[in-house]
């Protein structure tokens, strides 16, 4: 629906819409520009990283939302200028190898992936940290945040629940990284359905017996554990090869050969060390500015007084939004058109 429309029906009926997503906290003044689906607001004198929001109206995550509540829905979600690096998925049964080749990919490149850590409601093995491998977490705690929207995607996983936070995956993009995901296929299948743009990768065992093998090798599950595993890994594999989420099937024979291939179809194999990553240009928004708009670019005229008073004209581009609630929003892009001051015919420098 319309905006405009959208936002009359709202205040005509004094519908108190539930607010998904993170809020900004308070400014001493915003301004707002309505966009499409969603309204752009400009917090005025805040950080760098705390001047872009979006207020969604009528998003695909809004409307999703509207059905499963039954209610008005808005969402907010924070904008970052740049884009992040796709996702990686990997999935495949208990016992393949995923969080080997994960820690091998991370090993030789720990500027360049982050881990996504996932909630789950089992106990932790031996070695695992809280917070690290996963945040260790009760049902009821999880089962209460998965209905306040938290999870990006969530699943019952051989009889204990597991779910990757929306906070997760940002968190590694926050940090100009690229985001790894070790979930089961139902997982893959929600991300693949989700807003989430990402490479799908499934790894496959050389056979049935030599993952057995593994699985009893590895030695972190009881006998009961390790025989409802592999009773789940036929049906993972099917769904894995045939489901058409994933992008790639890697076989995992000979790890260091796997652990090539998978270098390779990230674009890595080349690589000696990671390829740096520019992080996020900031913009500076003063107290004083005002907003128009042309099309999709958003014209912030900002106004600075000094001993001369001088503005700067900044273009903000919001043609190519990706992500958004209940995550930030990537893809703005900004550009300083230039800088002038009241001289000869109001301009005497343009950079
Ligand atoms: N859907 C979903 N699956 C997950 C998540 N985290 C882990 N899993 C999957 O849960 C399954 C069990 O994981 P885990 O208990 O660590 O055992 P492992 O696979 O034997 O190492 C694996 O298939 C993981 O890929 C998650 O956040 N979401
Ligand atoms: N290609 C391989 N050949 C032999 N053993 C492997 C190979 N890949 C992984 N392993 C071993 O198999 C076990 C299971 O691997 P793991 O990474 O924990 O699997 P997953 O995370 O998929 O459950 C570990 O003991 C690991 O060292």
């Amino acid at each position: 629906m319309e905006l405009a429309k959208q936002l009359l029906l709202l205040a005509i009926r004094w519908v108190r819409p539930t607010v998904r997503g993170t809020k900004p906290v308070l400014c001493n003044g915003l301004s707002a520009v309505p966009l499409e689906d969603r309204i752009l607001i400009l917090k005025k004198g805040s950080k760098p990283d705390d001047r872009i929001w979006f207020l969604e109206i009528d998003t695909q995550y809004v409307r999703q939302q509207q059905k499963i509540l039954g209610t008005e829905v808005v969402a907010w979600s924070k904008g970052v200028i740049g884009n992040a690096e796709k996702p990686v998925v990997i999935s495949g049964p208990s016992g393949v190898g995923k969080g080997t080749l994960i820690s091998m990919l991370m090993k030789e490149f720990p500027s360049m992936f982050g881990f996504s850590v996932s909630h789950t409601t089992r106990a932790p093995r031996g070695i695992e940290k809280d917070g690290v491998h996963y945040h260790f977490t009760e049902k009821s705690i999880m089962e209460k945040e998965i209905k306040e929207g938290k999870f990006l995607e969530f699943a019952s996983v051989h009889g204990n629940l597991y779910g990757t936070s929306v906070e997760a995956v940002e968190l590694v993009a926050d940090a100009g990284k690229r985001c790894i995901l070790d979930i089961d296929v139902q997982g893959a299948r929600s991300v693949r359905a989700s807003t989430l743009e990402a490479i799908f990768i499934f790894i496959c065992p050389p056979s049935m017996e030599e993952l057995e093998k593994r699985l009893r090798d590895r030695g972190t599950e009881t006998e009961e554990q390790i025989l409802k595993r592999l009773r789940n890994a036929d049906a993972e594999i099917e769904q894995g090869k045939s489901s058409q989420i994933f992008d790639f099937i890697l076989y995992n024979d000979n790890l260091e050969e796997c652990h090539e291939r998978l270098k390779k179809l990230l674009g890595l194999d080349g690589f000696v060390t990671a390829p740096p990553i520019s992080g996020p240009i900031e913009i500076d928004l003063p107290m004083d500015h005002s907003v128009s708009k042309i099309d999709n670019k958003i014209i912030i005229n900002c106004i600075s007084s000094g001993e001369k008073e001088s503005k700067n004209l900044v273009i903000l581009d919001v043609s190519s939004l990706k992500g958004g609630a209940p995550g930030r929003t990537r893809g703005l892009n900004f550009q300083a058109i230039g800088s002038f001051s009241n001289g000869l015919n109001g301009i005497d420098q343009l950079s």
